[in-house]
């Protein structure tokens, strides 16, 4: 669980996030959502400690990340996983070379363990078969799995995907968004993703936090959001007619 306190953060005195509090529950996808420039990169580096908070908390099950000394915050960070915009893979690397990279670096394992271990995730995201391929040989969404296999293989505590589906497919995308959700619960780690994608809001959005020009203006699940009468909500969710449409629908079976 990561508690957020009232976090305040300004460039060149300009305040971007204007207290925020929340909880990005265990076992849970947690979704940040927003329009464009709304904060929710900011958010999401604020957590990852890139950017420090001018004020306010984030408590990491119970530790508070600012007063961790050097070898505490060094600990924390190799339980968190982060799955990178654009994958972010290594293009002279194989997908198991790719995959394996934070055992190698970060961990004192042995080659038959580190060599397990990748096997194991590696069967777990459904690659296998494409152990020795390059990224540039392999497809988006098969790219964005090696992305995925890569930031739970040393079995984070705390996972954060930056915008998962950009650039696939709708089918591709809800696959990768259902994998996120399952590994999520597998493995019953504090996920938050950043997203625009309605589709992900939709299904597997179980804490979703909406933010505008840096407030955070409702929380909710993705039942909850059908429902919002929260007019900057009902504004952003619902501008397309397909999901209005969804709306419509649900509301009325709901009424039934
Ligand atoms: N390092 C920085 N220095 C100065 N301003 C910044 C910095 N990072 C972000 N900002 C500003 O903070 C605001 C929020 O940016 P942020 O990237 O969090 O938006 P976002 O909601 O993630 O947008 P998008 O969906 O387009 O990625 C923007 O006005 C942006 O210009």
């Amino acid at each position: 669980m990561i508690e957020v306190k009232n976090i305040e953060k300004s460039f060149n005195g300009t305040k971007v996030l204007k207290g925020i509090s929340t909880v990005f529950e265990t076992g849970k996808t947690n979704l940040i959502i927003g329009q464009s420039g709304s904060g929710k990169t900011v958010l999401l580096k604020t957590l990852l400690g890139v950017h420090i908070p001018d004020s306010g908390t984030i408590t990491f099950d119970g530790r508070d990340y600012a007063k961790l000394d050097k070898k505490e915050k060094r600990d924390l960070r190799t339980e968190i996983g982060m799955v990178f915009q654009g994958s972010a893979l290594f293009d002279s690397m194989s997908v198991e070379q790719n995959i394996s990279f934070p055992l190698r670096m970060f961990t004192n394992k042995s080659s038959k363990e580190i060599a397990m271990r990748t096997n194991e995730v590696i069967e777990r995201v459904n690659l296998e078969g494409a152990n020795s391929k390059k990224p540039s040989e392999i497809s988006g969404g098969m790219q964005k799995r090696v992305a995925i296999a890569r930031a739970i293989v040393n079995n984070p505590k705390y996972l954060f995907c930056d915008e998962p589906n950009s650039g696939l497919d709708p089918k591709t995308a809800i696959v990768i968004d259902n994998l996120i959700q399952e590994i999520t619960h597998e493995y019953q780690m504090t996920t938050v993703v950043n997203t625009h994608d309605m589709n992900s809001v939709l299904e597997i959005g179980e804490h979703i936090v909406f933010l505008k020009d840096g407030v955070l203006v409702w929380n909710g699940n993705h039942k909850e959001i059908l429902r919002t009468q929260n007019e900057d909500l009902v504004d952003f969710v619902y501008s397309s007619e397909l999901f209005k449409e969804i709306r419509r629908v649900s509301l009325l079976m709901e009424n039934k």
